[in-house]
């Protein structure tokens, strides 16, 4: 099955909405960001998450030492790097990595390959945006895609259009982030959107 990990997490409310939804994965961004959260809020959120949700977080050009303290602090199960982050970077983290690639006009299958990251994140490529811009890539381009890591599909994903990129894809997983969130409301969740993304990703 498809899993799923809803991004941009800033309230318990919204994590508890996406696990009892059935999400495998939250993510919390410490990045600029409408989405940005501080490592104090991100943890009294993960405390209050069940058991068997990965907790993400994920950052753009951070200092190593920074993301080990917030990992150690809130328990981080995982950290994505949205950055220009070296191989040796990822390696020293010394924790599980999901690195994301923005895909423009094309996808280069060496350079995802080459990288020492636990999964391959591939997102849209917007000038001057490091993530969360709510703009599909064409999807074709990562169709067949043999990549020796688990591939999540990431940008512009919404409840009405995942179904389609799932199919065409066959991701290991999807990550979603302002697609769930309220019309006109950055950072804002829509609970109703996050269950109906979930149930068109795993027929719930
Ligand atoms: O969500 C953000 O604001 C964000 C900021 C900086 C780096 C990554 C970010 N989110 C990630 O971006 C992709 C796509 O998001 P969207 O669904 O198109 O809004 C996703 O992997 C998020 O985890």
């Amino acid at each position: 099955m498809v899993r799923v990990k809803i991004c941009g997490i800033t309230d318990i409310s919204s994590a508890l909405t996406a696990a009892e939804a059935g999400a495998d994965a939250v993510g919390f961004i410490f990045a600029p960001s409408p989405r940005r959260i501080t490592p104090s809020q991100a943890c009294r959120i993960c405390r209050e998450l069940p058991p068997f949700i990965t907790r993400v977080g994920v950052f753009v050009d951070a200092p190593l030492e920074e993301v080990r303290a917030v990992a150690e602090y809130c328990g981080l199960d995982a950290i994505q790097l949205h950055g220009s982050e070296s191989p040796d970077y990822c390696r020293s983290l010394g924790r599980r990595v999901i690195k994301a690639f923005r895909v423009g006009d094309e996808i280069d299958p060496a350079e995802l390959s080459d990288y020492p990251a636990d999964a391959i994140l591939l997102d849209t490529f917007v000038a001057g945006q490091k993530g969360g811009t709510g703009q599909p890539f064409d999807w074709q381009l990562a169709a067949g895609l043999k990549l020796s890591r688990p591939l999540i599909l990431a940008g512009g994903l919404t409840p009405e259009n995942v179904g389609r990129a799932v199919s065409i894809v066959q991701p290991y997983g999807v990550d979603v982030s302002s697609g769930v969130e309220k019309e006109g409301q950055p950072g804002k969740k829509d609970p109703d959107k996050i269950r109906r993304f979930i149930a068109a990703v795993k027929g719930l």
